[in-house]
């Protein structure tokens, strides 16, 4: 250390032992050495901490907390998210064999994000025409939205003409209201085109929920509730560009309240698009569970549960088995192949499932055999559907070109009721069925207990 110099501090102290020749860099909260410290009052580094009260004061900003909502910022904000969420909702789309939707709300999202970028890069309140792109982006992302949700929800999509053709006049109508009103034309017709698109969007979740199951309900009223107002905040957003000009929605309250609002739409909404696909999932995981794959009938696990839910019923109500038998399937397999007896047998699914009696079971319970189980209900009724399934069988046209026709054998045990009686129920549907085989074929034979009517 040289003599004469500060014992300790100086080194943090950006005065560097020259106090008062230069302008000092000292910040406020630096340890002061022993150079400064005596004379911190006349120090140049205490002066400009101390501002004299004659000094004008800067503008203040406005801190972290009750910042105003930055529409640069929020519609960045809103752009990644959206690209984030459309590049997921592709990713698992690719991955599923029947993605029912979520290849157009992953399409609908990237759209969305990239329009918003495009937009940014315009400057949001730009009147000029190549922020036509972007508006015609958002609304091609909307209705890409709404086709998701319709193959989601069991509807059949929009055709590319019928989306080709809203765009198109989109397209021409903002143009004709650029021309005559410029940017202020082209916002009003945007904004009012998207605030209906989102009222609609939220109009097909609306009706999606009265067919949907219960599990789905909840997530499709938020999904509509939120697209819903949106869509009236966005179109009344409108109406305040034609009323007052385009100042008055990208700055002060409106803008605030408006980015506010479609910040909060757009955190919900994301979530809420992956817990629908998550229910979804679930329920075809519990399909496959229970379900045969070739046919669609249930499987011993689907039969299982569902005959533990109809024990189950109070009072327990009394059931029959029907053992269902394609007669000399064999020879189908020989003489048309096996994957045309593959159809037959899907045919003959169907048929039987299109059959019976709501809340009977079909299962299938061997390679050419199925298993009918139903409530016995009143005298005649079981007699009457057992007639019933095997004249269908017989007159359906079965196979790829419909022109196969094959008959059934059917053994009837007698009404049962519980679980314990189950095994007996089916010994008994077994033999009758093989009685049925041995008289000929293509009849129905019923246990004792039960006579044909
Ligand atoms: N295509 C196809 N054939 C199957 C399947 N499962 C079983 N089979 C066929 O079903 C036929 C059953 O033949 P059999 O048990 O001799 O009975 P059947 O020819 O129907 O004669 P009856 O029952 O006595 O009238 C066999 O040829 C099996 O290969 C399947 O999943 N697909």
């Amino acid at each position: 250390m040289r003599p004469g110099w500060p014992r300790a501090g100086w080194a943090s102290c950006r005065c560097f032992g020259t106090p008062t020749t230069k302008a000092c860099t000292t910040r406020p909260r630096t340890p002061r050495c022993s150079i400064c410290a005596p004379a911190a009052s006349l120090h140049p580094c205490r002066s400009r901490s101390r501002p004299s009260p004659r000094a004008p004061r800067p503008p203040r900003r406005p801190g972290p907390e009750g910042a105003a909502v930055d529409p640069n910022t929020t519609v960045t904000l809103l752009a990644l998210n959206l690209l984030c969420v459309g590049g997921l909702l592709l990713l698992i789309a690719g991955r599923m064999p029947d993605p029912a939707g979520l290849r157009d709300f992953g399409t609908g999202a990237l759209v969305f994000g990239f329009s918003y970028l495009l937009r940014l890069q315009l400057g949001l309140g730009s009147g000029s025409a190549l922020g036509l792109l972007p508006d015609v982006g958002m609304i091609f992302a909307t209705l890409s939205f709404a086709n998701g949700l319709r193959q989601f929800t069991g509807r059949a999509p929009l055709g590319r003409g019928r989306l080709a053709a809203v765009v198109a006049v989109y397209a021409a109508v903002a143009l004709g209201a650029l021309l005559l009103a410029g940017g202020v034309g082209r916002h009003v017709v945007l904004n009012l085109a998207l605030g209906l698109g989102y009222v609609l969007l939220g109009l097909v979740a609306l009706r999606a929920t009265r067919r949907e199951v219960p599990l789905l309900r909840t997530p499709l009223r938020l999904l509509a509730g939120l697209v819903g107002v949106l869509g009236l905040v966005t179109a009344a957003r409108g109406l305040v560009i034609l009323a007052l000009g385009l100042t008055a929605v990208f700055e002060g309250a409106l803008a605030q309240a408006y980015y506010g609002y479609s910040v909060a739409v757009t955190v919900l909404l994301c979530p809420t698009l992956l817990w629908m696909v998550f229910l979804r999932l679930n329920m075809r995981l519990g399909e496959l569970a229970t379900h045969d794959a070739l046919t669609g009938a249930l499987n011993r696990r689907g039969l299982d549960e569902g005959l533990l839910r109809l024990h189950a019923q109070r009072p327990s109500p009394l059931l029959v088995a029907m053992l269902v038998d394609i007669d000399h399937f064999k020879q189908v397999n020989d003489q048309q192949g096996h994957a045309t007896g593959d159809v037959v047998l899907r045919d003959i699914a169907k048929t039987l499932a299109e059959g019976v009696r709501g809340g009977d079971l079909v299962a299938r319970w061997g390679g050419e055999e199925f298993l009918v189980v139903g409530q016995a209900g009143e005298p005649g009724a079981v007699q009457a559907l057992a007639e019933r399934l095997r004249a269908r069988v017989q007159s359906a046209g079965l196979g790829e070109q419909g022109t196969l026709a094959c008959t059934v054998s059917i053994g009837v045990s007698a009404p049962f009721a519980g679980p314990d009686a189950w095994a007996a129920a089916l010994r008994a549907a077994d033999a009758a069925l093989y009685e049925a085989k041995r008289a000929g074929r293509n009849r129905v034979v019923f246990a004792p207990g039960l006579t044909a009517s």
